[in-house]
């Protein structure tokens, strides 16, 4: 079977994660966390998002998070913008790289940024030549691009109309994300073959919600077709609070066991990344979930009995 050899996986639970979580997580823990998840190996953090500080009040502190994580080698810092008001906030924090928030469908864009798709798109204009100017890489996104909570399908011709605004802003990179985890494996099969034939030259990355179980079947399906660039979270924490009946990101670990297993490299240390998860999911409250929590690794399982070891000893 043909696979890549490699991956990468950007590390969200600071942003996805924590974005729904209603007691407020002190600036410091948030800080300590990015901290340990760059000891994973992990290459790129989404540290935050530079949203409005009404929409997502846990997040309000976003400025001092990403100013006080400027230290950590290797680490590309992410961040989630809206508009080109959140993109200057996060360009001034020093953040590396924009991902841009849009969704596929205005029942979804309204709820999230309170206004049409075409008015979302127009309102990330300025963000393009903002990144230019400043030097800074830009992601596009598509959330609810798999299914939308409010309207369903979402036809491919939308989302090819608002792939193609983006490549002529000149995005070469887009995350195309399954907001509530309404894709299937098929789905996403057949249709990332569809924007590989159409956008032979653009970068698509998936960001899976594992809402009905479906996310690591998603993420070998878009393996398939090339895709090498996920997003996920740490002890499967996140979910759009925008979005109604949405649950936490694919695990990390799970998507890091399912990679390694199979011999593709992700370079993130699964067992430092496990000990983050178990205290996250003692920390805070979380509707994601976690095998890798639940059963531990394979290897974990070869240990000996408790017995046999009393009998050694
Ligand atoms: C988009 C807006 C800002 C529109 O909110 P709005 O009220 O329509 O904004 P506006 O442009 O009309 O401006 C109103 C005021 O807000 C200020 N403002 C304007 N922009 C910002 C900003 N960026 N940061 C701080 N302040 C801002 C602006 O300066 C102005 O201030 P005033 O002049 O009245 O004093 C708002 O609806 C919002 O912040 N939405 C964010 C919602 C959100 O964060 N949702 C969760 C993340 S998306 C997600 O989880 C999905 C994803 C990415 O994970 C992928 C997936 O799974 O689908």
């Amino acid at each position: 079977m043909n696979l890549p050899h490699q991956v990468t996986i950007c590390e969200v639970a600071p942003r996805d994660g924590f974005q729904a979580e209603p007691k407020w997580i002190p600036t410091e823990d948030k800080v300590e966390m990015i901290r340990a998840l760059a000891m994973t190996g992990v290459s790129q953090i989404e540290v935050t998002s530079f949203v409005h500080p009404k929409a997502i009040p846990q997040l309000r502190d976003a400025f001092e998070v990403a100013t006080q994580v400027q230290d950590l080698p290797g680490i590309t810092l992410r961040a989630l913008v809206p508009n080109v008001v959140g993109a200057k906030r996060a360009i001034d924090a020093g953040i590396h790289k924009l991902k841009l928030m849009l969704s596929a469908t205005d029942s979804h864009s309204l709820a999230n940024a309170n206004c049409k798709v075409e008015e979302a798109l127009e309102k990330l204009d300025p963000v393009f030549d903002l990144a230019a100017q400043n030097n800074i890489t830009v992601s596009g996104s598509i959330s609810v691009a798999f299914g939308c909570p409010y309207e369903g399908v979402v036809p491919i011709d939308q989302l090819i109309r608002i792939i193609t605004r983006y490549q002529e802003r000149g995005v070469n990179e887009i995350s195309l994300a399954d907001t509530t985890g309404m894709a299937n494996p098929k789905q996403i099969y057949e249709d990332l073959e569809i924007f590989n034939q159409e956008f032979p030259h653009l970068r698509f990355s998936l960001h899976l919600h594992n809402t009905r179980g479906l996310a690591l079947a998603n993420a070998f399906a878009a393996l398939q077709q090339g895709v090498t660039h996920f997003d996920a979270s740490v002890a499967g924490l996140g979910g759009c609070p925008y979005a109604p009946g949405a649950t936490g990101n694919v695990a990390t670990e799970d998507l890091v066991y399912a990679f390694e297993e199979m011999g593709i490299h992700t370079g993130i240390h699964i067992e430092s990344l496990l000990s983050i998860a178990r205290r996250v999911q003692k920390q805070f409250l979380q509707n994601g979930e976690s095998f890798l929590l639940r059963a531990g690794t394979c290897s974990q399982l070869h240990s000996k009995p408790d017995h046999q070891e009393k009998l050694i000893d």
